[in-house]
């Protein structure tokens, strides 16, 4: 059984609080400056009901790209495989989250993969609904449902903050809208995809989310199935290969297990049919994966033999 003891959680978190120092606050999106480097939370979720956590657990903080996967699974669930991924390819690309140059040289030109920016905009693009309104209450609804907890909601703040700065962002669908991937207007995408990202929560509402994509898809509070099987390993087997940014591979070999990092500084963990982990840690490796939370995962890893492979 794998840490059943908060105290040896509060260890842990203890020892890798050392290495923040190291790491730094996102400030690309003006809101998350204000984060602090020193914060480090986490929680692990059994599939019997029961939670760890240690740290301040009451702490919130925006999704971001951890919202890539769950915007997957719906997209997934709305669209079907084939017309996904007619738009958006499986590969890793081995370059940061944001980069545009894949784009222009990969025949056809589609993003590579879902877990990168040109990607995840795709998918956010092909959540269904009458307006950009209905959508993101549909995306919204559902991250509810995984979490089990109505109460979640986004940070508007941080929305409008990125929203205000997503020049980036703003060219990758530009140069996407161009090339016919996707046709819709590139403001009211931003805006749909800023707030999806802006989703805030803590970390046992994430370690639940992880605990039910560690079994396929069922909650195993309610034992009702809320991803269908094929769709959760789809988003399970991109957390591995893409979750982690450019780092994915070296993550694969350390901890070896599916996970999906965001640069407010969450890391979503599926162990799989074993249990779910939520980690909040702003400060940052240069390749924008949270540095304590790496760490947490590598000695829970090391310790408990979580690794797949
Ligand atoms: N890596 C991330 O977490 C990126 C998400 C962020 N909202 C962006 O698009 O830049």
């Amino acid at each position: 059984m794998i840490c059943r003891s908060s105290e040896e959680l509060n260890q842990l978190v203890l020892e890798a609080k050392d290495c923040t120092k190291f790491g730094k606050v996102a400030d690309y999106i003006p809101a998350l400056k204000k984060a602090d480097p020193d914060d480090l939370s986490v929680a692990i979720y059994h599939t019997d009901g029961t939670c760890l956590s240690a740290g301040d657990v009451q702490l919130k903080i925006t999704l971001q790209s951890i919202s890539k996967v769950l915007a997957l699974a719906l997209a997934l669930m709305d669209c079907g495989e084939d017309e996904v991924f007619c738009k958006i390819g499986y590969e890793p690309t081995g370059d940061p989250f944001n980069s545009i140059v894949k784009l222009e040289i990969s025949k056809p030109s589609k993003p590579l993969n879902p877990m990168i920016n040109a990607g995840a905009l795709v998918v956010t693009h092909m959540i269904k609904g009458h307006s950009v309104h209905e959508r993101f209450e549909r995306l919204l609804q559902f991250v509810r449902k995984l979490a089990g907890n109505p109460s979640i909601s986004h940070c508007e703040e941080v929305a409008v903050s990125e929203f205000e700065t997503a020049h980036l962002n703003r060219s990758l669908c530009y140069f996407m809208k161009q090339h016919g991937i996707i046709n819709e207007d590139v403001d009211n995408l931003i805006y749909l995809y800023t707030k999806q990202c802006a989703i805030e929560m803590n970390c046992l509402d994430l370690a639940k989310i992880g605990l039910v994509l560690a079994l396929d898809g069922i909650d195993p509070l309610t034992n009702n199935r809320l991803i269908p099987t094929h769709i959760a390993r789809i988003c399970k087997t991109l957390m591995v290969t893409c979750g982690m940014y450019n780092a994915s591979g070296e993550f694969a070999v350390r901890v070896g297990i599916p996970a999906k990092s965001g640069v407010s500084g969450g890391i979503m963990g599926a162990v799989p049919n074993r249990f779910g982990i939520g980690i909040f840690g702003a400060a940052l490796d240069e390749k924008g994966n949270s540095i304590a939370g790496l760490k947490i995962l590598e000695m829970l890893s090391k310790r408990y033999d979580l690794s797949m492979f």
